[in-house]
């Protein structure tokens, strides 16, 4: 009943006119076939007087003409208003929908399949539960107006009959209850296929697939994978289907039994002279008008539970269900944030990780600091937690056990945006959006407060084009702080080039011109994804996850003195398996299997010959170096011969 409630407020939320238009077009739309059932009778028993006077037929035919015209018209505003309707509640179901995925902080929850299940069913109730649910009831008044003014034009001459007619719709009742379970049922048994289907079809669209895609030949195996898929929701529909259909049928038996009998026994009455002509008539259709409006009523109620189940997984994920925004949890603590310092001290305290209750312990008991304005190495064998560490750091999870500290601060008590506009970060498998370049770097500083790696302007300034809130010059800053600004001036439209294949956007510089997009190499996207981290001007701590993987030696030694200046007297993450690049870090953590294992400077860590001398060595030999660090080597000698 709540969830009905909520249905039936949204559009008038949304477009209280049009709802009201709606509401008075099903309220008289109901009324017109009773009225035209009495104005036929009047006319029939007019006609039957013998030689009536023309004004005596021409108010019943002027008003049955009138009534007919205004069914019509009735039907056409009706129809506009449903469509309109639909198109406004369904921009506030998707705001709603998807501002409700968005408010999710944690990636758990985009993990969890059961999740990405409930969004499917969701957006299958929003996009067009409500209208229906609001149709459906308005059909369900319209069905109980003409029932209603039918059963009182037949109930006192015909009480039995009636009574038949009503009676027969009873078992309709329970066997529609039975299949909106059903249905119910297959509906969100199909989900997981249907989501799977997508899969496939945007896999067989997408164009960083398309290579493996066309060169191993997988196209012909994943079509095979997208129609088992089809099949198998398929499968479940058309078993509802077929109880459907036979439901149905013996239902209409069934009530074509009772309605014929109905009809034997007013024949009969009439034929006994127990009423006119005219009352035949009106009878006939009263009957026929209370048998579908009963049989309308039990299936439209049978349609909007049926809805109403469906957007139960909507309210359920937007209002109160278990995968609803929750309001921060700590936000009573998080009146206090730590003072905004240039750099800040992290500490992980006896950090302990798992991605889900029954896997394995990715982090064991970390204890790490990354001091104020040290940039810290990190440095592990594939698999060793370094992503999973950058991410607890991101509060993209919490630890399972244990705390981060922010100037000793755990970062749990501070408040989310307040705490994400103070980091940044590349991610190893960081994004290329296909939007323009502009967009590309802006979109760093969209959750934050803009304002550019100098800190400039934050809105949407003079040279700055509309969206994420950030002006051109704080964008070209930090393009030209990661090396991205030459890269992107030579594009066809600079800023405004669209990194993509797959859109065109016309500029306005090039009225109705389509700009083709343009896509960039590995090398350069690197580049700019590190603009788009140093656009954040309120950054104070930077993880970069492999941010040079992909970049040519040259790029990468250049990379390396702008992320000096980048860095400068801010706390940092590097994530490297080049430790070329690790060896300048001011301080280096060796990870192994979730545990700190060595740590200190390049040169302590290679006379201590562990782990990290020995990662050293091998990549150092990799290029004929004759690295050989030993055991008690001073650090200085160590740092000289490597
Ligand atoms: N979202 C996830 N859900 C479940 N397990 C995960 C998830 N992400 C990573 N893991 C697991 O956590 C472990 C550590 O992964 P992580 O990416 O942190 O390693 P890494 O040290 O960064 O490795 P690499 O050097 O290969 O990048 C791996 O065994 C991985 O399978």
């Amino acid at each position: 009943m709540r969830n009905l409630l909520r249905v039936l407020r949204l559009p008038w939320r949304c477009a209280p006119v049009l709802a009201l238009v709606q509401l008075l077009a099903t309220t008289v739309a109901g009324l017109v076939p009773v009225a035209a059932a009495d104005l036929t009778a009047e006319l029939i028993d007019r006609l039957g007087t013998g030689h009536p006077a023309h004004g005596a037929l021409l108010w019943p035919t002027g008003a049955l003409i009138t009534l007919a015209a205004l069914g019509a018209l009735l039907q056409h505003a009706n129809r506009y208003a449903s469509r309109e309707l639909t198109r406004r509640v369904g921009l506030h179901t998707q705001q709603e929908l998807f501002g409700a995925v968005a408010a999710r902080d944690d990636l758990a929850t985009l993990e969890n399949p059961g999740f990405h299940n409930q969004v499917r069913l969701a957006q299958q109730a929003a996009a067009s539960g409500p209208q229906q649910l609001v149709s459906t009831v308005l059909s369900i008044l319209q069905s109980a107006i003409a029932t209603i003014g039918f059963l009182l034009s037949c109930a006192a001459f015909a009480p039995l009959p009636t009574l038949l007619v009503i009676l027969s719709a009873t078992p309709g009742i329970v066997a529609q209850r039975r299949l909106v379970r059903l249905r119910a049922n297959a509906t969100v048994s199909s989900a997981p296929h249907l989501r799977r289907q997508l899969f496939y079809v945007q896999l067989l669209l997408d164009l960083r697939a398309a290579k493996e895609i066309r060169l191993f030949g997988i196209g012909l195996p994943l079509l095979h994978r997208l129609r088992e898929e089809t099949d198998h929701a398929n499968r479940l529909d058309r078993t509802v289907d077929v109880a459907t259909l036979r439901t149905d049928a013996a239902l209409s038996l069934l009530t074509a039994v009772a309605s014929g009998g109905a009809l034997g026994s007013v024949v009969f009455e009439i034929a006994h002279g127990n009423g006119s002509v005219g009352d035949l008539a009106v009878l006939i259709a009263a009957l026929a008008g209370v048998q579908s409006g009963v049989a309308g009523i039990v299936s439209q109620i049978a349609n909007l539970s049926q809805t109403l189940a469906l957007f139960g997984h909507y309210t359920s994920l937007v209002h109160d269900g278990p995968h609803a925004p929750r309001p921060e949890a700590s936000s009573a603590a998080a009146a206090t944030p730590p003072a905004d310092r240039l750099a800040p001290c992290i500490r992980f305290e006896s950090v302990w990780f798992r991605y889900d209750e029954h896997g394995p312990w990715i982090l064991r008991d970390l204890d790490l600091c990354l001091p104020p304005g040290v940039v810290v190495g990190l440095v592990g064998l594939n698999g060793a937690g370094k992503s999973t560490l950058a991410k607890l750091l991101c509060r993209l999870y919490e630890p399972t056990r244990g705390t981060i500290t922010w100037d000793g601060v755990d970062i749990r008590t501070i408040a989310m945006a307040e705490y994400r506009s103070r980091v940044s970060a590349v991610f190893q498998d960081f994004m290329t959006y296909d939007l323009s370049a502009h967009d590309n770097i802006a979109l760093g500083a969209a959750g934050g407060d803009g304002g550019g790696s100098g800190g400039g302007g934050a809105a949407d300034g003079d040279g700055g084009e509309p969206g994420f809130g950030v002006t051109r010059e704080a964008v070209q800053d930090a393009a030209e702080a990661a090396g991205a600004h030459e890269i992107v001036t030579r594009l066809p439209v600079g800023y405004d080039s669209m990194l993509s294949r797959m859109f065109a956007d016309a500029r306005p510089s090039t009225p109705g011109a389509a700009v083709p997009g343009v896509l960039l190499s590995g090398g350069q996207w690197q580049r700019v994804a590190l603009a788009r981290a140093a656009v954040r001007g309120r950054a104070r701590l930077f993880i970069l996850d492999e941010p040079a993987a992909s970049l040519d030696p040259f790029a990468e030694a250049e990379q390396r003195s702008r992320m000096r200046t980048l860095l400068e007297g801010k706390t940092g993450l590097l994530i490297s398996h080049r430790l070329d690049a690790i060896r300048r870090a001011g301080h280096i953590v060796v990870l192994r299997e979730g545990r700190v294992v060595e740590q200190g400077a390049h040169d302590a860590l290679l006379a201590a010959d562990g782990d990290y001398a020995r990662l050293f060595r091998l990549q150092a030999q990799g290029f004929g170096d004759e690295v050989e660090p030993r055991v008690g080597q001073s650090v200085g000698q160590g740092s000289d011969k490597s």
